[in-house]
This record gives C-alpha cells, sequence and structure tokens, in this order.
C-alpha cells in the first residue's frame, strides 16, 4: 500500500490553471524526487499532498501516522532556542514531558548539531546549522513521511552535499517515504528511489525514472553519468532546466 498517492489533482489560483490531471504516489520508505522547472507547480503538489491547500480536483489518499515538512527557509521561531525550536512538534502532540529532551537530543544529532548549539537563538546560527535545526525538527517525533519543498536551494554546493547526505542517512533503512521537490537533477539522483517529472505548465506528470540501487550506496561516479544522460539524451528531461533564477544574483 502506498503512504502518499494523488489521483486527477487539478489546482488553479484566481481562475489560471496550475495544475491538471496530476498522478503519484510514494510507497512506504521510498523516497521519490519530483523535479521540473520553476513555476511548474511543484510545491502546489506539495501543499496539496500534506494538506496546507485544498485541490480544485482530484484525491489525495494519506496513509502515513505522521508527517513533517522541510521547507526550503527554515521557518524556525527566532525568539525560541534550538532546543525549543526542535521540539515544537512534541509540544503540539503533547507528547510525554520526561523524554522529550531525549528526544531533542537525538533528533539534533541525527541532523548533525552538537548538544551546545541546544541553547542558541537561531540569530547566533549561520544558514547551514539553520537549516539543520529545520530537520532536527521535522524528525523529532519519528514521522513516517516528510515533505521536502527545496529545502537546498538557497545553501552553496557544498553545504548543500552535507544536507543531501544527511537526508540520506536519516532516510536510510526505509525510517519514512518522503516526496523531495527539486530542480536539481544531481540532487534527485543521490536522494532517491525514484524521480518523477512534472510536465512544464502542471499538465501531469511527463514520465519518472527508478535509480539503480539505494541512495547513499551510488558513486559520484554512476550519479555524474546518469545526470550527463538525462540532461544530455533523456528526453523526458528536455525542459528540465538546473538553474534556479531565483538563485542568481
Ligand atoms: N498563492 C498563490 N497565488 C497565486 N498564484 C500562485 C500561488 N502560489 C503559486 N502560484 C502560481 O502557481 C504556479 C506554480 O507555482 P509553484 O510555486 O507551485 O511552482 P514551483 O514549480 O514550485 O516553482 P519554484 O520552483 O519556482 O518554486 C506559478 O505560476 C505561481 O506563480
Amino acid at each position: 500500500m502506498n503512504l502518499l498517492a494523488l489521483r486527477g489533482i487539478g489546482h488553479a489560483f484566481f481562475g489560471r490553471t496550475v495544475l491538471e490531471g496530476v498522478d503519484l504516489a510514494v510507497g512506504p520508505g521510498e523516497v521519490v524526487s519530483l523535479l521540473g522547472p520553476s513555476g511548474s507547480g511543484k510545491s502546489t503538489i506539495a501543499h496539496i499532498a500534506a494538506g496546507l491547500i485544498e485541490q480544485k480536483e482530484g484525491h489525495v489518499t494519506r496513509s502515513y501516522a505522521r508527517h513533517a515538512m522541510v521547507f526550503q527557509e527554515p521557518r524556525l521561531m527566532y525568539w525560541a532556542t534550538v532546543e525549543q525550536n526542535i521540539g515544537f512538534p512534541l509540544r503540539l502532540v503533547r507528547a510525554p514531558r520526561r523524554n522529550r529532551a531525549e528526544r531533542i537530543e537525538a533528533a539534533a544529532v541525527r541532523a548533525g548539531l552538537l548538544p551546545e548549539d541546544l541553547d542558541k537563538f537561531p540569530v547566533e546560527l549561520s544558514g547551514g546549522m539553520r537549516q539543520r535545526t529545520a530537520i532536527a525538527r521535522a524528525l523529532v517525533n519519528e514521522p513516517d513521511f516528510i515533505f521536502f519543498d527545496e529545502p537546498f536551494t538557497a545553501l552553496d554546493v557544498a553545504l548543500k552535499r552535507r544536507m543531501q547526505d544527511l537526508v540520506i542517512d536519516a532516510s536510510s533503512g526505509g525510517r519514512f517515504g518522503a516526496l523531495f521537490i527539486t530542480h536539481d537533477v544531481m540532487e534527485a539522483i543521490r536522494i532517491s528511489h525514484r524521480i518523477l517529472v512534472l510536465a512544464p505548465d502542471g499538465r501531469g506528470i511527463a514520465g519518472e525514472r527508478r535509480v539503480a540501487g539505494e541512495p547513499g550506496m551510488r558513486s559520484e561516479e554512476e550519479g555524474f553519468v546518469l545526470r550527463q544522460e538525462f540532461l544530455h539524451r533523456d528526453p523526458l528531461f528536455a525542459h528540465i532546466h538546473e538553474i534556479d533564477e531565483r538563485a542568481r544574483p
């Protein structure tokens, strides 16, 4: 059974159609990337799938127990410490107080934070540490599904790779299913089991490619070769341009 299934999703903003006939499914422990050019409707799909906005057409079936979201901006509470930010989902679900600190620390460690970072405020953190905090907050309640909406687009290349490795480690062993929105082909290849390519105008999923092997177990060379093949020889990727104009100075 799928953890998440979208059937015939259509949406419009102010009468302008942005999505039509979008079908996709994510199985347990599966990381699926959704690739598409800027403005093709990727974030709208993630928001509909997560229940943040209601679609105009189609059905969403969620069979997971708990989901979390990681956005491009970390969206931290600036008045609260790292510990309080990470622990926020536990407060929301009124998790038992006795082991909250332990769970927060475990999530922080999984996200590559140090125990001494827990008392800091977001203003004292680098961009990478803020995104680590957002990832720890997503992991703290042991979700079985995570939506990632271009979480690393704004980060520099080296940091982006470290963050991708974090997600690969955290998801290993099928700990959660995920829908990972990106416009970066290499990121999709590194992180996911399957890549869905959205049609340029959001009119459905143009096609999909399965990435052989497990994320984290593929060599750099395999990833590079696959990227070249996708971008230069595979017609499915003809409308994918990896440059995000928002990231340009
Ligand atoms: N709240 C909104 N109100 C009106 N139009 C919107 C709204 N959100 C998105 N849109 C429009 O819907 C279309 C799809 O936007 P969306 O953000 O889903 O695309 P995207 O593929 O995620 O783009 P990007 O990669 O640039 O984030 C765009 O034309 C956008 O301008």
